[in-house]
């Protein structure tokens, strides 16, 4: 059975149970109410009909007294009498009462005796009751009984009286038919309906006549048989009244009772309960199955107009209940969420006070929500938004206007602890019950805000030396040039770059270099007034702004001293490094008006300070953007110098020292430009390096270096090998070895005829990178060589893990290795230190034969230099002494 028909059976239960309850409930109160009525009707009816009868015996009571008091009071009786006292046995008189006697039978009495003062009788008429079955004393005037023999008589015994003297008696007897027959009619009340009348006769004692309904006559019966006092004993006691009690036999009996009048007498009209009560249940027996029917049909119209009713309550209660569940369960989500989230939500009304706070608030705010529940919303707001709070509410509420309603913002917000920090806090407003109401969401962002302004901080600030980077570097140039436009200012911007930087680094390693770029940022603030900027523009160049100036010349003492202050050793790692820098100036607005050319110009004022010998400044001269253009000119062109044909590649030597046979050639490429003529590789390679054109450049240049050293051999020219140089740029490049082996594969040549040529810096920039790869070039047969070994910080220890076959004495150690003793020195322990590592030397810039003497003397093992021969075209070279493979 269905949840819905069991609810809808339960209703129709309950409710039909309800009407019945309610039914059988007014049906008792009816049946109370007709108990009640009744009861009062035969009340009334019991006591007037008592009245009646008590009324009817007494007046009857009362007439036979009267009538013997006449007897006793006629005036000729009295005087008869009297004569018969003084006349004993006077005929006549005796005659005359006789006579008398007889003629008041005719009144209605059945006897009657007269006696004289002695109490001797003198006349009678009539009979008297021998033996009554009871005779009652009335209380009255003279010896007054009720008997009872059959029916009622009252016998009176009365004086009779002259001039206040007793002269005699009379006694009479006198039949009471209203009284007998009065408890007769009694009987046709009710077969329990009863009659009664008794006479007191002591303290707890009476007697009573036949009652109607037993017509047993009580001569001498308690009127408390069973302790409970009999309605007759009300009577007796004088009192009138209705009672519910047990009479004689122990039935229950609805009794009326009264006195008769004074006469000592009480008289009960009674009858039993079940009589009385039984029109009542006979009604109910009527009234029971009327009700029975109409709760019936009330039951069927209940059914019939409340089954659909029920079905639609059962409908909607379950709708309800299921409504309740999807509420409780929402509320339980709506808590869990409260609760769960981490940001803080907080609602107000519209007096400002809060009203919810969650976990996430708690948190946030340091307070407990039973603490702060009911405080002003204020409370989490720092001064002056705090005093301001309550105004800034009530105009809101008054005029809408807001700046925090509906959008999310950034505000200050304080903790139980007085601290603050930022929140960004989103309110909405709703109505509750016809409150308005708000609710805050809120988030701590300080750590957003600190990562803000560290981004921020990074984006405009060198990361490690913590200078101005080159975007706030511009920006301050910018707004500086504003500043002196509208003065009619000049200001100064220095452009340093620092000299042998690259060389320490590669050799010492960029953690060295880095720590000294941070020292020489520390200097250079020094150096500097608070009102000047120093920033970082990348690697070893450094900006500088003097922000006023009263004459252009004054920057050159700020350079002065900046050289100087970086002149000094920087010790770093327990080691004395020594750096120097070129410094370029550029003065607005006469070196320009403009952020950009200021830049520019200060740093091909460097450039020429740098051309000029280091560790010097230069002022900014228009002559020298001419060589700047210059360069800008080989740049472009240069790009397009592969495809114009306009490279070609020379040639030179390296001899075998020991029998002057030439064992390898280096392959030296140039530039032959239509208009500028044939370029020293010194000039456009740097060129190369920085702009990038190095990569296509480097792969033609092996790439034609070992389609001759194949034609040479094609032509029976045993060249051992051809050596080619390899740029810093080209060793970073990724895929460096594949390409290699890509060439190698294309032009025939066998990776043991090909010799390349690094210089330290290229390895020292990354060493661990760098022996990798070398390893791998090794691995397909490629003989190494490391080039102008001696110009960096060669590290002999590094020497030793990298797989390098030899090492290139750089000329400028050679050019005086004949004069100076320093050069003689080093460059015989760079062979010494060599060939203890198994490493072959090469001397190359070898231009005398004093140099090549020397060089032999120390166990050089080849050389390269125009002693032998210039680079040459191939097919200028002299290639008879070369040296069979
Ligand atoms: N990455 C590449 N670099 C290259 C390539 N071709 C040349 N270069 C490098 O350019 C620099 C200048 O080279 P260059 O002008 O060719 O000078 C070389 C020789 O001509 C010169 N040399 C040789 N013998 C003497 C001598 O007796 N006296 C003297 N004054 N100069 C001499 O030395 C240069 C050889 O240099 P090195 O490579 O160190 O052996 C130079 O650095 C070249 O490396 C290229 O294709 N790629």
């Amino acid at each position: 059975m269905s949840q819905q028909k069991i609810d809808q059976q339960r209703i129709g239960l309950v409710a039909g149970t309800i009407l019945v309850a309610v039914a059988i409930l007014v049906g008792m109160m009816v049946f109370y109410i007709m108990q009640r009525h009744a009861e009062n009707l035969l009340r009334q009816t019991l006591q007037t009909s008592l009245q009646n009868h008590v009324d009817i015996a007494q007046s009857e009571i009362r007439g036979g007294f009267e009538k013997g008091l006449t007897v006793a009071t006629r005036p000729l009786l009295i005087n008869q009498i009297e004569y018969a006292n003084t006349h004993s046995g006077d005929n006549a008189t005796l005659t005359v009462l006789t006579k008398a006697a007889q003629s008041f039978l005719s009144t209605g009495l059945t006897a009657i005796s007269l006696f004289d003062a002695q109490g001797k009788e003198v006349a009678h008429a009539g009979a008297f009751l021998r033996k009554p079955a009871l005779s009652v004393p009335v209380s009255t005037v003279g010896h007054t009984q009720i008997l009872y023999s059959n029916q009622f008589f009252l016998r009176t015994d009365v004086n009779m009286v002259k001039a206040g003297r007793v002269v005699g008696r009379v006694i009479t007897e006198t039949p009471l038919p209203t009284l007998s027959s009065m408890f007769k009619s009694v009987e046709r009340s009710g077969k329990t309906a009863e009659l009664a009348l008794c006479a007191s006769t002591g303290a707890n004692q009476m007697q009573c006549f036949p009652t109607t309904l037993t017509h047993h006559i009580f001569t001498l019966a308690k009127r408390s048989p069973t302790g409970a006092p009999l309605p007759m004993t009300h009577a007796l006691e004088g009192e009138t009244g209705f009672v519910i009690a047990q009479d004689y036999r122990h039935q229950e009996v609805v009794a009326a009772y009264s006195p008769v009048d004074d006469l000592g007498l009480g008289m009960v009209l009674k009858m039993d309960s079940a009589e009385l009560y039984a029109p009542i249940w006979s009604q109910l027996r009527y009234l029971l199955p009327l009700i029975v029917a109409m709760l019936a049909i009330a039951l069927l119209l209940l059914r019939w107009l409340l089954t659909p009713l029920v079905t639609e309550l059962v409908r909607s209660e379950r709708e309800a209940r299921a409504a309740n569940v999807r509420l409780r369960d929402s509320e339980n989500r709506v808590r869990m969420l409260l609760d769960n989230v981490d940001e803080g939500i907080v609602s107000i009304s519209s007096n400002g006070r809060i009203e919810l706070f969650n976990p996430g608030a708690e948190r946030m705010f340091n307070y407990r929500s039973a603490d702060i529940l009911g405080e002003n919303i204020s409370i989490l707001m720092p001064e002056p938004y705090r005093s301001e709070h309550d105004q800034y509410l009530e105009r809101y509420l008054q005029t809408g206007e807001s700046h925090v309603i509906g959008t999310a913002r950034e505000v200050a917000a304080q903790r139980s602890n007085g601290e603050t920090f930022p929140m960004e806090l989103r309110v909405s407003e709703f109505s509750l019950d016809g409150q308005r109401m708000f609710i805050g969401i809120m988030r701590d962002i300080t750590e957003r805000k600190a990562t803000e302004e560290k981004i921020i901080h990074l984006a405009h600030f060198d990361a490690l030396t913590d200078l101005p980077n080159r975007r706030l570097v511009q920006d301050r140039t910018q707004q500086t040039i504003a500043w002196a436009r509208r003065a009619d200012a000049q200001f100064a911007v220095m452009f340093i770059d620092l000299d042998k930087f690259k060389s320490i680094n590669d050799t010492l390693g960029h953690n060295v270099g880095d720590q000294l770029l941070q020292r020489v940022a520390q200097r250079l603030i020094e150096s500097l007034r608070a009102e000047d900027t120093v920033g970082r523009q990348g690697g070893d160049e450094f900006i500088v702004l003097l922000a006023s100036l009263s004459a252009a010349e004054d920057s050159a003492v700020v350079a002065q001293k900046i050289l100087s202050a970086l002149s000094a050793p920087f010790v770093i790692n327990g080691q004395d490094l020594r750096t120097g820098a070129s410094i370029g100036i550029a003065v607005y607005p006469q070196d320009g008006e403009d952020v950009e050319t200021l830049l520019k110009n200060s740093d091909t004022a460097m450039y020429h300070a740098k051309e000029a010998g280091r560790s010097n400044y230069q002022f900014f001269a228009q002559t020298m953007n001419a060589a700047a253009a210059e360069r800008l000119l080989l740049e472009s062109s240069l790009r397009q110098a592969i495809d114009r044909n306009q490279l070609l590649l020379h040639y030179q030597p390296l001899v075998n020292i020991a029998d002057g046979r030439i064992v390898a050639t280096e392959a030296l490429v140039r530039w032959n430009h239509p208009e500028l003529g044939l370029i020293s590789p010194a000039r456009f390679i740097p060129i190369a390096e920085d702009s990038g054109v190095i990569i296509p450049l480097g792969d033609w240049v092996l790439r034609r270096a070992c389609y001759q050293l194949k034609q040479w051999r094609e032509q029976g020219i045993p060249l051992q090998r051809m050596v080619v140089n390899l740029s810093p740029r080209q060793f970073r490049q990724k895929h460096l070895v594949q390409t290699f082996t890509q060439v190698l594969k294309e032009t025939g040549v066998d990776p043991h005829w090909l010799g390349l040529e690094v210089t330290e810096s290229v390895i020292m920039e990354n060493p661990e990178e760098a022996i990798g790869i070398l390893c791998e070039l090794k691995a397909l047969g490629i003989e190494l060589s490391l080039d102008d070994f001696g110009t960096g910080y060669s590290s002999l220890s590094y020497l030793k893990r990298f797989p390098i076959d030899k090492l290139k004495i750089d000329q400028s150690f050679v050019r005086d290795i004949t004069t100076d003793p320093d050069d003689e020195g080093m460059v015989a322990a760079i062979i010494v230190m060599a060939h203890q590592l198994s490493i072959r030397v090469v001397a190359e810039g070898v231009e005398t034969e004093a140099q090549l003497a020397f060089l032999r003397g120390q166990g050089c093992d080849e050389y390269q230099g125009y002693y032998f021969s210039r680079p040459l075209p191939a097919d200028e070279l002299d290639t008879t002494s070369v040296a069979a493979c």
